[in-house]
This record gives C-alpha cells, sequence and structure tokens, in this order.
C-alpha cells in the first residue's frame, strides 16, 4: 500500500440487507462484499476482474459513494468521502463514472449540448455559457465526435456514439478518478480497441486514474497495469497483471485464466 494512495478501500463491508433493516430483522447474511482492501493510485489504470455476482460493480458503486459502506472505509485522498474537504459537489467532480450505454444516465428531454455544459457551469469550470459550450466542442471532438452533436437528442444517436458522449461527460470536469463499468463488454474487437485506446489516451492526457471494472480477463490484462480479483466479496489476488498471468496464485484466478480463449495476436490495445 503507497502511502498517498488517491483512493482506498479499508476492510470495505456492504450489506444490502443491512440497508433494509427498517423492515424488520436481517436473518441472513447478505454480505456482498466482506472485506475489500484495495488502493488505486494517482494516474493508475487498474482492473477489478471476477465473474458475475462477486461484487464488481458493487464495490465500484461503494467507491463513488452510492452505496454505503456497511463497515470499513472508502477514502478519497485521504479523506472519507463524507468528510472530503468542500463537500460531495467538491468530491463529485472528481470521481466520474463511465457506463456500456448511457442511455439511462443521459436526460432523453436535453440535448447534448445542455448535458455537457450544466456540470461544466455547476461546477465552475466554465463562467458562461458561451465559455461551457467551447469546452464541451473542444471535448466532443476528442472522443471523436462532431461539433453538430451538441444540438442532438440522446436517442438520435447511436450506441457507440452516446457512449463517446458519456465518455466526455467524464472527462469534461478533468476528474482524478473514473470508474468504468463492464463499458466494453458486447462490443465487437475493433470497437473495444478503440474505445480502450481513447480511454488509455485520456487518462495519460488528464492523469486520471481508473478503476476498470470486467469479468473479461484478456481485456483486463491487455488494459491495466495491475489487477485485483474478486470471488464472492473478497479479493482472492491482487497483483500487476504481467505477474498475475504468468503466475496465477490462486485456483479461482488460475481457472478464469484458463477459460480465457486463446487471443488473436493481431489486436493490440
Ligand atoms: N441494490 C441491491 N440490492 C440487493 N442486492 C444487490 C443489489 N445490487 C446487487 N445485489 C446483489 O449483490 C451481488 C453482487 O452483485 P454485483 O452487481 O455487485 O456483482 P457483479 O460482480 O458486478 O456482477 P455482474 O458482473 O453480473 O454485474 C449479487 O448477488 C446481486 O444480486
Amino acid at each position: 500500500m503507497p502511502e498517498h494512495a488517491l483512493l482506498e478501500t479499508r476492510g470495505l463491508v456492504v450489506d444490502y440487507a443491512a440497508r433494509r433493516s427498517f423492515l424488520g430483522p436481517a436473518n441472513t447474511s447478505t454480505r456482498v462484499l466482506r472485506g475489500v482492501d484495495l488502493y488505486i493510485e494517482a494516474g493508475e489504470i487498474v482492473g477489478i476482474v471476477g465473474e458475475s455476482g462477486s461484487g464488481k460493480s458493487t464495490l465500484g458503486r461503494a467507491m463513488l459513494g452510492l452505496v454505503p459502506a456497511t463497515e470499513g472505509s472508502v477514502l478519497f485522498d485521504g479523506f472519507a468521502l463524507a468528510d472530503f474537504p468542500g463537500g460531495d459537489i467538491a468530491r463529485k467532480r472528481h470521481m466520474q463514472m463511465i457506463f456500456q450505454d448511457p442511455m439511462s444516465s443521459l436526460n432523453p428531454r436535453h440535448t447534448i449540448g445542455a448535458i455537457l455544459t450544466r456540470p461544466l457551469l455547476l461546477h465552475g469550470v466554465a463562467s458562461d455559457q458561451r465559455q461551457a459550450v467551447g469546452i464541451a466542442a473542444a471535448m466532443l471532438e476528442r472522443v471523436g465526435l462532431p461539433v453538430a452533436v451538441l444540438s442532438r437528442y440522446p436517442h438520435e444517436l447511436s450506441g457507440g456514439q452516446r457512449q463517446r458522449v458519456g465518455i466526455a461527460r467524464a472527462a469534461l470536469l478533468r476528474p482524478r478518478f473514473v470508474l468504468a463499468d463492464e463499458v466494453v463488454s458486447g462490443q465487437d474487437v475493433s470497437t473495444q480497441a478503440r474505445v480502450l485506446t481513447l480511454l488509455r489516451e485520456l487518462c495519460q492526457e488528464m492523469g486520471m486514474a481508473l478503476a476498470f471494472i470486467s469479468h473479461d480477463l484478456s481485456v483486463i490484462r491487455a488494459f491495466c497495469n495491475r489487477l485485483y480479483v474478486l470471488n464472492g466479496g473478497v479479493v482472492v489476488e491482487e497483483g500487476a497483471s504481467e505477474t498475475v498471468f504468468a503466475k496465477p496464485k490462486h485456483a479461482y484466478t488460475q481457472a478464469l485464466i484458463s477459460a480465457i480463449p486463446i487471443p488473436d495476436p493481431s489486436v493490440r490495445w
């Protein structure tokens, strides 16, 4: 554990039943995370891998403060989430999220221009609408979309274009940490490669750290410097991607690796 990790979870337990305890006592343990210790340093791309139901999305949501910790803590820049200087607004500027298809998170009644300029004004990154439009237009171009997209509504875009809008929105405020949850699942290999290249470039340009959640170990291997393997709400293995792949210590990791199809050597991320 480095001395100053950007993000840290310490003994993180999430029990969804504990949240519902007002409905009555929770008899069965429904601990989805059972004491997760994890750290992410500034600018790092860290993979979180595990099979369906292992708790990856819960961990991601808890890192962003969207799901409360039942026990343990999440620290961002050394502060418990609730104690971050400047409060939730200041913290949220630096903690963003990217979805696979952000249709559900893009307000269908707002144009892309409104969706992108609003956070710039809210967080004081732009001082007026004109400046906000300029920043939003530049970010759209950066993610490979035409500026004309500003006047469109989310349903007027393809799924791939919406995803790029989602990436633009997450990167717009130059956050220090971005969570990407299964963002390339279900995409063909060349689309995956383009999205991952864009994400890597943005991380390098802006110094963003990225937590990259995926059930696909081959994508994690190619894309992430370090990884955590989650099984049943517990981290069973962690380390540099190449080390874990070369010498997996845990039987669960070995099983995940042996389930990977033979890679296509022509594909590079
Ligand atoms: N809001 C919730 N309330 C109650 N249980 C939940 C909630 N969200 C997730 N769970 C349960 O927590 C467990 C872990 O779910 P989670 O989505 O974190 O796993 P995952 O590894 O991301 O899975 P997947 O890859 O299928 O998305 C599952 O058993 C799920 O049913």
